[in-house]
């Protein structure tokens, strides 16, 4: 059953001095439990639609709802606590000396008081298995260690939305896929609500939806395999193309006759195991 976590309806923003709107009449629902990538080309406009859903920037035009609650000037503190988010480069993210220093920070800010913070910064580092860390120095972990803090620094708070702004792309591909599973576990454990900003298709291939912005307007939506299924198209949407798709290409060259359906890298392993017996 569908239940609206955030609306906007047709907002419209344009920066100071800039010649384009950076959003142009966006309108979009997204469900509560949703996992939504938003993908495009660098200045399509992501960045700015991630910022209006928390408040971060106000539109000249159209409404926002979190919730079912209109955001207004004055419940912008209650929203943006239901909206977290993380962002691309680790190091800047960080506040606390040590990893729990650095969850509790924000908690801290909220007036939690210390015995419920305590609870809470543990259960968050449990859920993105950096409990082993508590007392290490951020600065000592890795890229994808630094993101799970990051993220457990924001589900700490219990948001109903978290917002991923390229929040893997610095990272090298263990670290990625580390911080892609534990948002992956999170969501199954939680009903979290997942926006994730990404140029990285496997990261994308998570999602339930894929929405394709281009000069601040949402150009296609659909599901991964829909839109994986535009093959070298999907370059000018901003994304790699999946490597299945590239073997598939390589494939028909070589007169193979391949399936045109999007094949996930299984799909592919799949039906290469079951082609030899089909023939
Ligand atoms: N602070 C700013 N001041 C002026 N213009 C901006 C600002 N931030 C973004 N823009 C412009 O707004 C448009 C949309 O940018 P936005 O950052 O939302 O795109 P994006 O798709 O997130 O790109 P990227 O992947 O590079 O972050 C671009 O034309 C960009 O140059």
């Amino acid at each position: 059953m569908k239940n609206p976590l955030i609306e906007l309806n047709n907002i419209s923003f344009q920066y100071y001095g800039q010649e384009h709107k950076a959003l142009n009449d966006v309108s979009l629902t997204i469900n509560k439990g949703e996992w939504v990538a938003l993908i495009g080309h660098n200045g399509s406009g992501k960045s700015t639609l991630a910022k209006t859903i928390n408040g971060l920037i106000s539109p000249e035009s159209g409404e926002i709802k979190v919730n079912g609650e209109l955001l207004t000037e004055e419940n912008i503190w209650d929203i943006r606590k239901m909206v977290g988010m993380v962002f691309q480069n680790p190091d800047n993210q960080f506040v606390g000396s040590t990893v729990e220093d650095d969850v509790a920070f924000g908690l801290e800010n909220q007036g939690v008081p210390r015995d419920e913070m305590i609870v809470r910064v543990n259960n968050a580092l449990e859920r993105v298995r950096m409990s082993d860390f508590k007392i290490k120095e951020p600065a000592r972990l890795s890229g994808g260690q630094k993101q799970r803090v990051a993220i457990a620094g924001v589900i700490a708070l219990a948001p109903d939305v978290i917002i991923l702004d390229e929040a893997t792309s610095m990272l090298d591909p263990q670290g990625r896929q580390d911080v892609i599973e534990t948002i992956r576990a999170l969501k199954e454990e939680t009903n979290l609500t997942v926006i994730s900003i990404t140029h990285d298709i496997d990261e994308a291939a998570y999602a339930n939806r894929v929405l394709v912005m281009k000069q601040g307007e949402i150009i296609h939506e659909g599901t991964p395999e829909e839109i994986f299924s535009h093959g070298e198209a999907l370059i000018g949407m901003g994304l790699d193309i999946p490597f299945p798709e590239k073997l598939k290409a390589s494939l028909r060259k070589k007169g193979i006759d391949v399936p045109n359906e999007y094949l996930t890298r299984e799909g592919l392993v799949e039906w290469l195991w079951t082609y030899g017996l089909r023939k």
